[in-house]
Protein backbone atom coordinates (compact mmCIF):
# COMPACT_ATOMS: atom_id res chain seq x y z
CA UNK A 1 0.00 0.00 0.00
CA UNK A 2 1.11 3.30 -0.92
CA UNK A 3 -0.29 6.31 0.52
CA UNK A 4 0.37 10.06 -0.82
CA UNK A 5 -0.54 13.05 1.44
CA UNK A 6 -0.36 16.75 0.43
CA UNK A 7 2.34 15.47 -0.98
CA UNK A 8 4.44 18.73 -2.77
CA UNK A 9 7.70 19.37 -4.02
CA UNK A 10 9.14 22.45 -4.98
CA UNK A 11 12.39 23.44 -7.04
CA UNK A 12 12.97 26.96 -7.14
CA UNK A 13 9.99 28.06 -8.95
CA UNK A 14 8.82 25.25 -10.42
CA UNK A 15 6.28 23.55 -8.06
CA UNK A 16 7.06 20.15 -9.80
CA UNK A 17 4.18 18.20 -7.04
CA UNK A 18 1.38 20.09 -5.93
CA UNK A 19 -0.36 18.94 -3.16
CA UNK A 20 -1.16 15.71 -4.28
CA UNK A 21 -3.08 13.01 -2.64
CA UNK A 22 -3.28 9.30 -3.64
CA UNK A 23 -3.22 5.61 -2.17
CA UNK A 24 -2.36 2.54 -3.92
CA UNK A 25 -4.02 -0.72 -2.70
CA UNK A 26 -2.06 -3.98 -3.23
CA UNK A 27 -3.69 -6.84 -5.33
CA UNK A 28 -4.12 -4.61 -8.51
CA UNK A 29 -2.33 -3.01 -11.44
CA UNK A 30 -2.44 0.85 -10.78
CA UNK A 31 -1.32 3.22 -13.74
CA UNK A 32 0.33 6.32 -12.84
CA UNK A 33 -0.87 8.69 -15.73
CA UNK A 34 -0.24 12.33 -16.79
CA UNK A 35 1.59 14.55 -19.77
CA UNK A 36 4.86 15.19 -19.99
CA UNK A 37 5.92 16.94 -16.77
CA UNK A 38 3.39 16.22 -14.60
CA UNK A 39 5.48 15.22 -11.91
CA UNK A 40 4.78 11.41 -11.80
CA UNK A 41 8.89 10.88 -11.74
CA UNK A 42 9.74 13.40 -9.31
CA UNK A 43 6.59 11.86 -7.37
CA UNK A 44 7.86 8.34 -7.35
CA UNK A 45 11.56 9.95 -6.39
CA UNK A 46 9.66 10.77 -3.65
CA UNK A 47 8.43 7.60 -2.39
CA UNK A 48 11.83 6.04 -2.90
CA UNK A 49 13.53 8.37 -1.02
CA UNK A 50 15.57 9.73 -3.39
CA UNK A 51 13.52 13.49 -2.84
CA UNK A 52 12.11 14.78 0.28
CA UNK A 53 8.91 16.76 -0.34
CA UNK A 54 8.93 20.14 0.24
CA UNK A 55 5.20 19.56 1.98
CA UNK A 56 3.27 15.98 2.78
CA UNK A 57 4.28 12.83 3.52
CA UNK A 58 4.11 9.71 1.41
CA UNK A 59 3.92 6.39 2.87
CA UNK A 60 4.50 2.72 2.25
CA UNK A 61 2.77 -0.02 4.22
CA UNK A 62 2.62 2.55 6.79
CA UNK A 63 6.35 4.12 6.87
CA UNK A 64 8.42 6.46 5.22
CA UNK A 65 11.04 5.43 3.33
CA UNK A 66 13.64 6.12 5.63
CA UNK A 67 11.93 4.19 8.33
CA UNK A 68 12.42 0.93 6.45
CA UNK A 69 14.18 -1.46 8.05
CA UNK A 70 14.89 -2.76 5.38
CA UNK A 71 14.08 -0.88 2.14
CA UNK A 72 14.63 -3.25 -0.85
CA UNK A 73 12.26 -6.38 1.18
CA UNK A 74 9.46 -3.63 1.25
CA UNK A 75 9.84 -1.86 -1.89
CA UNK A 76 11.25 -2.78 -5.51
CA UNK A 77 11.47 -0.51 -8.29
CA UNK A 78 12.51 -0.14 -11.72
CA UNK A 79 13.88 4.11 -12.59
CA UNK A 80 16.39 3.83 -15.01
CA UNK A 81 16.71 0.19 -16.79
CA UNK A 82 20.52 1.47 -17.98
CA UNK A 83 21.28 2.01 -14.35
CA UNK A 84 23.98 -0.96 -14.03
CA UNK A 85 27.70 -1.13 -14.44
CA UNK A 86 28.56 -2.05 -18.45
CA UNK A 87 31.23 -4.54 -17.64
CA UNK A 88 29.38 -6.47 -14.83
CA UNK A 89 27.41 -9.43 -15.48
CA UNK A 90 23.99 -9.71 -14.76
CA UNK A 91 24.42 -12.30 -11.96
CA UNK A 92 27.54 -10.36 -10.72
CA UNK A 93 25.16 -6.98 -10.52
CA UNK A 94 22.16 -8.71 -8.68
CA UNK A 95 25.07 -10.04 -6.33
CA UNK A 96 26.80 -7.06 -5.31
CA UNK A 97 22.96 -5.65 -4.78
CA UNK A 98 21.73 -8.66 -2.91
CA UNK A 99 25.03 -8.06 -0.67
CA UNK A 100 24.49 -4.37 -0.42
CA UNK A 101 21.22 -5.10 0.80
CA UNK A 102 21.89 -8.15 3.23
CA UNK A 103 19.70 -10.63 0.97
CA UNK A 104 20.20 -14.23 -0.10
CA UNK A 105 22.66 -14.96 -2.19
CA UNK A 106 20.31 -17.84 -3.64
CA UNK A 107 17.90 -15.22 -4.63
CA UNK A 108 20.37 -13.76 -7.49
CA UNK A 109 19.57 -17.26 -9.66
CA UNK A 110 15.85 -17.02 -8.43
CA UNK A 111 15.08 -13.53 -10.08
CA UNK A 112 17.26 -14.16 -12.89
CA UNK A 113 14.63 -17.36 -13.49
CA UNK A 114 11.77 -15.18 -12.60
CA UNK A 115 12.64 -12.59 -15.62
CA UNK A 116 14.15 -15.29 -18.07
CA UNK A 117 17.31 -14.46 -18.03
CA UNK A 118 19.27 -17.33 -16.46
CA UNK A 119 20.59 -17.99 -19.79
CA UNK A 120 22.90 -14.88 -20.07
CA UNK A 121 23.16 -14.91 -17.07
CA UNK A 122 27.26 -14.69 -17.08
CA UNK A 123 26.57 -12.19 -19.70
CA UNK A 124 28.06 -8.14 -19.40
CA UNK A 125 25.05 -6.58 -18.78
CA UNK A 126 26.47 -3.60 -20.85
CA UNK A 127 25.86 -5.32 -24.01
CA UNK A 128 22.05 -6.43 -22.98
CA UNK A 129 19.38 -4.99 -25.43
CA UNK A 130 16.71 -2.78 -23.82
CA UNK A 131 14.35 -5.50 -23.24
CA UNK A 132 17.01 -7.51 -21.02
CA UNK A 133 18.16 -4.40 -19.68
CA UNK A 134 14.76 -4.19 -18.63
CA UNK A 135 14.23 -7.80 -17.47
CA UNK A 136 17.69 -6.96 -15.33
CA UNK A 137 15.62 -3.89 -13.96
CA UNK A 138 13.00 -6.16 -13.18
CA UNK A 139 15.21 -8.83 -11.43
CA UNK A 140 16.77 -5.79 -9.07
CA UNK A 141 13.46 -4.89 -8.29
CA UNK A 142 12.51 -8.25 -7.17
CA UNK A 143 15.90 -9.02 -5.45
CA UNK A 144 14.03 -8.49 -1.58
CA UNK A 145 10.86 -10.17 -2.50
CA UNK A 146 8.66 -6.95 -2.05
CA UNK A 147 5.17 -6.37 -1.44
CA UNK A 148 5.11 -3.01 -3.37
CA UNK A 149 7.07 -2.66 -6.99
CA UNK A 150 7.33 0.77 -8.99
CA UNK A 151 8.17 0.94 -12.30
CA UNK A 152 9.30 3.91 -14.25
CA UNK A 153 8.24 3.88 -18.01
CA UNK A 154 8.66 0.17 -18.18
CA UNK A 155 7.79 -0.26 -21.79
CA UNK A 156 9.38 2.55 -23.12
CA UNK A 157 11.61 1.66 -26.66
CA UNK A 158 10.24 -1.98 -26.03
CA UNK A 159 9.23 -4.26 -28.88
CA UNK A 160 5.59 -6.09 -28.80
CA UNK A 161 7.09 -8.82 -27.73
CA UNK A 162 8.61 -7.04 -24.53
CA UNK A 163 5.71 -5.20 -24.40
CA UNK A 164 3.26 -8.31 -24.01
CA UNK A 165 5.85 -9.68 -21.42
CA UNK A 166 5.57 -6.90 -19.28
CA UNK A 167 1.66 -6.51 -19.42
CA UNK A 168 1.63 -10.12 -18.35
CA UNK A 169 4.21 -9.85 -15.83
CA UNK A 170 2.56 -7.06 -14.18
CA UNK A 171 -0.53 -8.87 -13.82
CA UNK A 172 1.39 -11.91 -12.41
CA UNK A 173 2.74 -9.84 -9.55
CA UNK A 174 -0.13 -8.05 -9.23
CA UNK A 175 -2.30 -11.43 -8.49
CA UNK A 176 0.76 -12.37 -6.19
CA UNK A 177 -0.74 -9.56 -3.95
CA UNK A 178 1.24 -7.18 -4.43
CA UNK A 179 0.92 -3.29 -4.80
CA UNK A 180 2.60 -2.63 -8.39
CA UNK A 181 2.09 1.39 -9.33
CA UNK A 182 3.59 2.05 -12.76
CA UNK A 183 4.24 5.22 -15.01
CA UNK A 184 3.43 4.82 -18.66
CA UNK A 185 3.16 6.67 -21.73
CA UNK A 186 1.93 4.64 -24.18
CA UNK A 187 -2.00 5.41 -22.60
CA UNK A 188 -3.24 1.70 -24.95
CA UNK A 189 -1.10 -0.14 -23.45
CA UNK A 190 -2.02 1.54 -19.96
CA UNK A 191 -5.28 0.51 -20.46
CA UNK A 192 -4.83 -2.77 -21.00
CA UNK A 193 -2.50 -3.49 -17.78
CA UNK A 194 -3.68 -1.22 -15.23
CA UNK A 195 -7.25 -1.52 -13.38
CA UNK A 196 -6.70 1.45 -11.39
CA UNK A 197 -5.62 4.98 -12.55
CA UNK A 198 -4.43 7.76 -10.76
CA UNK A 199 -4.35 10.45 -13.21
CA UNK A 200 -2.26 13.97 -12.50
CA UNK A 201 -1.79 17.06 -14.25
CA UNK A 202 0.77 19.96 -13.20
CA UNK A 203 1.64 18.42 -10.39
CA UNK A 204 -2.23 17.93 -9.24
CA UNK A 205 -4.50 15.02 -8.67
CA UNK A 206 -6.78 15.12 -11.87
CA UNK A 207 -8.43 11.74 -10.84
CA UNK A 208 -8.26 8.27 -9.18
CA UNK A 209 -10.74 5.99 -9.99
CA UNK A 210 -10.76 2.53 -11.75
CA UNK A 211 -9.61 2.63 -15.76
CA UNK A 212 -13.32 1.46 -16.78
CA UNK A 213 -14.99 4.43 -14.58
CA UNK A 214 -12.16 6.88 -16.03
CA UNK A 215 -12.75 6.10 -19.60
CA UNK A 216 -17.19 5.44 -18.76
CA UNK A 217 -16.69 9.27 -16.88
CA UNK A 218 -14.72 10.65 -19.50
CA UNK A 219 -16.23 8.98 -23.03
CA UNK A 220 -19.97 10.95 -24.08
CA UNK A 221 -21.99 8.98 -23.29
CA UNK A 222 -23.46 7.36 -26.82
CA UNK A 223 -25.46 4.88 -28.29
CA UNK A 224 -25.02 3.04 -31.71
CA UNK A 225 -28.50 2.17 -33.49
CA UNK A 226 -28.99 -0.16 -36.36
CA UNK A 227 -32.15 -0.46 -38.37
CA UNK A 228 -34.20 -1.15 -41.32
CA UNK A 229 -36.39 1.71 -40.32
CA UNK A 230 -33.79 4.59 -39.60
CA UNK A 231 -35.59 7.47 -41.12
CA UNK A 232 -38.52 6.78 -38.53
CA UNK A 233 -36.33 6.27 -35.59
CA UNK A 234 -34.38 9.28 -36.57
CA UNK A 235 -37.39 11.59 -36.76
CA UNK A 236 -38.45 10.17 -33.24
CA UNK A 237 -35.51 10.42 -31.61
CA UNK A 238 -34.95 14.16 -32.59
CA UNK A 239 -38.08 14.73 -31.50
CA UNK A 240 -37.30 13.91 -28.01
CA UNK A 241 -34.22 16.09 -28.04
CA UNK A 242 -31.30 13.53 -28.68
CA UNK A 243 -29.06 14.09 -31.16
CA UNK A 244 -28.39 12.22 -33.72
CA UNK A 245 -25.81 11.88 -36.14
CA UNK A 246 -24.60 9.08 -39.11
CA UNK A 247 -22.21 6.70 -38.70
CA UNK A 248 -21.02 3.75 -40.53
CA UNK A 249 -24.34 1.23 -41.31
CA UNK A 250 -26.22 3.21 -38.54
CA UNK A 251 -26.42 5.97 -36.38
CA UNK A 252 -24.80 7.35 -33.20
CA UNK A 253 -27.28 8.78 -30.87
CA UNK A 254 -26.27 11.08 -27.41
CA UNK A 255 -28.37 13.37 -25.15
CA UNK A 256 -30.78 9.98 -24.34
CA UNK A 257 -30.14 6.70 -22.40
CA UNK A 258 -30.01 3.43 -23.94
CA UNK A 259 -33.08 2.05 -22.15
CA UNK A 260 -35.00 5.50 -23.56
CA UNK A 261 -33.77 4.60 -26.93
CA UNK A 262 -35.64 1.60 -27.26
CA UNK A 263 -39.00 2.58 -25.74
CA UNK A 264 -39.16 5.34 -28.08
CA UNK A 265 -37.91 2.58 -30.89
CA UNK A 266 -40.47 0.53 -29.50
CA UNK A 267 -43.36 2.75 -29.35
CA UNK A 268 -42.60 3.80 -32.92
CA UNK A 269 -42.57 0.17 -34.15
CA UNK A 270 -39.11 0.46 -35.43
CA UNK A 271 -36.91 -2.53 -35.66
CA UNK A 272 -34.00 -2.44 -34.36
CA UNK A 273 -30.85 -4.68 -35.60
CA UNK A 274 -28.28 -3.06 -32.85
CA UNK A 275 -28.32 -0.96 -30.18
CA UNK A 276 -24.85 -0.68 -27.90
CA UNK A 277 -23.46 1.72 -25.78
CA UNK A 278 -20.61 2.92 -26.99
CA UNK A 279 -17.29 3.94 -25.09
CA UNK A 280 -14.42 5.89 -25.74
CA UNK A 281 -10.70 4.72 -25.87
CA UNK A 282 -8.31 5.67 -22.79
CA UNK A 283 -6.83 7.63 -25.53
CA UNK A 284 -9.80 9.61 -25.44
CA UNK A 285 -10.61 10.16 -22.33
CA UNK A 286 -6.94 11.05 -21.41
CA UNK A 287 -6.66 13.94 -24.42
CA UNK A 288 -10.14 15.20 -22.92
CA UNK A 289 -9.43 14.99 -19.68
CA UNK A 290 -5.70 16.85 -19.12
CA UNK A 291 -6.02 18.76 -22.20
CA UNK A 292 -6.31 22.23 -22.16
CA UNK A 293 -8.39 22.53 -25.38
CA UNK A 294 -11.17 20.69 -24.84
CA UNK A 295 -14.88 20.88 -23.03
CA UNK A 296 -14.50 18.52 -19.69
CA UNK A 297 -17.38 16.44 -18.56
CA UNK A 298 -19.64 15.78 -15.71
CA UNK A 299 -18.14 15.84 -12.21
CA UNK A 300 -14.35 15.64 -13.53
CA UNK A 301 -15.04 19.33 -15.01
CA UNK A 302 -14.69 21.14 -11.84
CA UNK A 303 -11.38 18.93 -10.71
CA UNK A 304 -9.63 18.84 -14.31
CA UNK A 305 -10.06 22.72 -14.09
CA UNK A 306 -8.92 23.07 -11.03
CA UNK A 307 -6.11 21.29 -11.58
CA UNK A 308 -4.66 22.24 -15.00
CA UNK A 309 -5.60 25.71 -14.10
CA UNK A 310 -2.06 27.97 -13.88
CA UNK A 311 -0.47 27.58 -10.59
CA UNK A 312 0.07 31.00 -9.38
CA UNK A 313 -2.86 30.94 -7.46
N1 LIG B 1 15.81 18.28 -10.25
C1 LIG B 1 14.97 19.18 -10.77
N2 LIG B 1 15.26 20.49 -10.74
C2 LIG B 1 14.41 21.40 -11.27
N3 LIG B 1 13.21 21.11 -11.84
C3 LIG B 1 12.88 19.81 -11.90
C4 LIG B 1 13.73 18.79 -11.37
N4 LIG B 1 13.11 17.59 -11.58
C5 LIG B 1 11.93 17.86 -12.19
N5 LIG B 1 11.80 19.19 -12.38
C6 LIG B 1 10.64 19.86 -12.99
O1 LIG B 1 9.49 19.42 -12.32
C7 LIG B 1 8.41 19.20 -13.23
C8 LIG B 1 7.94 17.76 -13.14
O2 LIG B 1 8.93 16.91 -13.70
P1 LIG B 1 8.82 15.31 -13.72
O3 LIG B 1 10.07 14.80 -14.37
O4 LIG B 1 8.51 14.82 -12.36
O5 LIG B 1 7.56 15.08 -14.65
P2 LIG B 1 7.09 13.75 -15.39
O6 LIG B 1 5.62 13.71 -15.25
O7 LIG B 1 7.86 12.59 -14.91
O8 LIG B 1 7.46 14.09 -16.89
P3 LIG B 1 7.94 13.13 -18.08
O9 LIG B 1 6.80 12.24 -18.36
O10 LIG B 1 8.22 14.10 -19.18
O11 LIG B 1 9.16 12.42 -17.56
C9 LIG B 1 8.92 19.61 -14.60
O12 LIG B 1 8.56 20.95 -14.82
C10 LIG B 1 10.42 19.48 -14.45
O13 LIG B 1 11.09 20.36 -15.32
Amino acid sequence: MIEAQGLTKRYGKTLAVDDLSFSVTPGKVTGFLGPNGAGKSTTMRMILGLDNPTAGQVRIGGKRYHELHHPLRTVGALLDAKWVHPNRSARAHLAWMAKSNKISPRRVDEVLETVGLSAVANKRAGGFSLGMSQRLGIAAALLGDPEVLLFDEPVNGLDPEGILWIRKFMHRLAEEGRTVFVSSHLLSEMALTASELVVIGKGKLISQSSTDDFVARASENSVKVRSPQLDVLRDALTRASATVAAADDGVVVSGLDIAKIGEIAMDNGVVLHELSPQRGSLEQAFMQITGDSVEYHADLEAEARQALAPTAN
